[in-house]
């Protein structure tokens, strides 16, 4: 049974608690090891921007895959080595952006867009990425913001590649809205006619996979903090190489991330929250799984 709410009468919304998750959570199996828990790729980062390619890979290791790479412009190929050395790093020909990528690793999942800026090349390299790619893919940020750009690329990407606008990204693939009835069927039809699972970051998030709406029930005010999309979108692409369906990696993903802002918010406040203590608390969310079947 799932945990139906009728929070408008024209549409049925499952609301995402410790339950739902529950149903969803898959244990760690005691003989894994690094090789078979999940390689994810992290595309992203411009000159100035190297940090959201670092809170993305670093929330990815920390929820639990195995391996993580970033691909980055030459200028991150340091920043990302000093500031997680667990990290491989990939390096684009380019100095300070993206502008072609190809790469030799077999990865299980892929983000593509925090920090990537909009630069032509990088709008080329994106689109020749998406012409070829057939790994699961979580899309953010300024790849976003191409797409919206450019619609017709929209339909280059394969069933249930996971989107993860804020408001203001997913305005500017939708249109405007009027209200919040609106914003919804909009975002119903978007997710229908190109076969995506559509996050809707907000207080609460949203993720609507076609007809259905699954609520979020953690985080608060506390994320509202730059970086924290960005190490979302990490922990996404991490269970999606970890063998989640996809729509299930965005409902534990979404539940996770707002779950580290609950337990922190007593010690650091709304305000001195940052992303880096997102990161820093995923362990404890994951603990509150763990606890809660025994
Ligand atoms: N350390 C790094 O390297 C970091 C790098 N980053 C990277 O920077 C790039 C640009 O990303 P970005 O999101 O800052 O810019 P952009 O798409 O213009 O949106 C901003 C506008 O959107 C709106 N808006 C946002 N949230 C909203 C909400 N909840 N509710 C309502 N409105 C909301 C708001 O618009 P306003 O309300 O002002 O009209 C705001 O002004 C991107 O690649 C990202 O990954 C960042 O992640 C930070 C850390
Ligand atoms: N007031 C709030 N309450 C709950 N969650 C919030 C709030 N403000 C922002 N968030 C969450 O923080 C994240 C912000 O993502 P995003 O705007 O992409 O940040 P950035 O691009 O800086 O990394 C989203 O997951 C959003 O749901
Ligand atoms: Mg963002």
């Amino acid at each position: 049974m799932c945990n139906f709410r009728q929070t408008n009468p024209t549409m049925n919304t499952i609301y995402i608690d410790q339950k739902e998750i529950l149903k969803r959570y898959k244990y760690i199996d005691k003989q894994t090891h690094k090789g078979i828990q999940g390689h994810a790729l992290l595309i992203g980062g411009s000159y100035g921007k190297i940090g959201s390619v670092c809170l993305s890979s670093k929330a990815a290791l920390k929820t639990g895959c195995g391996l993580v790479t970033a691909f980055v412009p030459k200028c991150g190929y340091e920043i990302v080595q000093i500031s997680i050395p667990e990290v491989t790093v990939l390096t684009d020909v380019q100095e300070k952006f993206i502008s072609n990528i190809t790469f030799e690793i077999e990865p299980q999942a892929i983000a593509i867009g925090p920090g990537i800026g909009q630069e032509l090349a990088t709008q080329n390299a994106l689109h020749e990425f998406l012409k070829t790619n057939t790994i699961p893919l979580v899309i953010d940020a300024d790849a976003l913001n191409i797409l919206s750009q450019n619609k017709s690329w929209l339909s280059l990407l394969a069933p249930k590649t996971i989107i993860t606008p804020h408001p203001k990204e997913l305005e500017r693939l939708i249109g405007k809205w009027n209200s919040e009835e609106e914003k919804f069927e909009k975002t119903k039809l978007f997710s229908k006619q190109y076969n995506l699972i559509v996050v809707m970051k907000g207080a609460p998030t949203h993720t609507i996979d076609g007809e259905t709406i699954y609520e979020n029930s953690t985080g608060n005010a506390a994320l509202a903090t730059a970086g924290s999309g960005d190490v979302l979108t990490g922990m996404i692409t991490s269970l999606l190489a970890q063998s989640y369906e996809p729509v299930n990696a965005a409902i534990l993903g979404i539940y996770l991330h707002g779950l580290t802002a609950d337990i922190a918010l007593p010690e650091t406040g709304y305000q001195s929250f940052i992303a880096s203590n997102v990161i820093e608390n995923i362990g404890k969310a994951y603990l509150t799984l763990e606890n809660a079947q025994k």
